[in-house]
């Protein structure tokens, strides 16, 4: 559904992605696990269109969408949570949730069904609605900005450290939401990046490590932990 062919991409002149090869079929659960400044966030950006490419390319779908503006990726189906989620302050939660769906003319129908499954998905959603997104604690924010991923994201959804910062409550919560996703969406395929691979590997189907900006064979990243960590 989602396949990136040896991206690569450079930030500041400097080489952040060296020929990143992935695919996350559908409805798959797949985790992108690395350090901090391995280039999770750059992968997810690439895959969203939001920075130039140096080499390689982006396919949605089997159509390829490496020059594609980010909107048109958008409009392909792809939702994106980035980690500090973004949201409009003086907006509602409501307001929030349907901003995307505005921004890609949905068809009023069309946007009220979506609306009323990520409610049913995500209750306290519901329970927030009306409150102004600027007075929402971290973890709150952390759901909005999942539910308004999933507003567009009807092919896939890619969530950036969902898990940093919340509190174990919420954590679980959240947990039992990516959980829980496949039975309310199916088909939506959902790419998670996360440093700590203990929170993601019983909720997944594949994981794939970064480091440095290449994907290194998830073995091999294990032997080196065990490593380091004996000595
Ligand atoms: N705006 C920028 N200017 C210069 N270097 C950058 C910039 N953004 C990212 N980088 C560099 O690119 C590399 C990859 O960053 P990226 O944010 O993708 O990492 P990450 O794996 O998501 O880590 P984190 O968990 O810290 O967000 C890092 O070495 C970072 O220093």
């Amino acid at each position: 559904m989602l396949e990136l062919r040896s991206v690569a991409a450079d930030i500041a002149g400097a080489p952040v992605l060296r020929g990143v090869s992935m695919h996350l079929p559908p409805g798959g659960l797949v985790a992108l696990i690395g350090r901090n400044g391995a280039g999770k966030t750059t992968t997810l950006r690439a895959i969203m269109g939001l920075l130039p490419l140096r080499g390689g390319a982006v396919l949605v779908g089997g159509e390829e969408v490496t020059s594609a503006p980010a909107h048109h990726r958008t409009r392909l189906g792809i939702g994106y949570a980035p980690e500090e989620r973004r949201l409009f302050g003086p907006f509602t939660v409501q307001q929030n949730l349907l901003l995307p769906a505005e921004v890609l003319r949905l068809p009023p129908a069309e946007t009220a069904r979506r609306l009323d499954a990520v409610l049913t998905f995500l209750p306290e959603l519901a329970a927030l609605a009306s409150r102004r997104a600027a007075g929402l604690s971290g973890g709150q924010g952390k759901m909005v900005a999942l539910g308004r991923a999933l507003m567009v994201g009807t092919r896939a959804v890619l969530l950036d450290e969902p898990f940093q910062g919340l509190a174990p409550a919420l954590a679980h919560r959240y947990a039992d939401a990516l959980r829980g996703l496949h039975a309310a969406f199916p088909g939506v395929a959902l790419l998670v990046t996360e440093s700590n691979p203990q929170l993601l590997e019983p909720l997944v189907d594949t994981t794939y490590v970064i480091e440095r900006g290449e994907i290194v064979p998830d073995e091999i990243a294990t032997l080196k932990t065990t490593i380091t960590k004996h000595g």
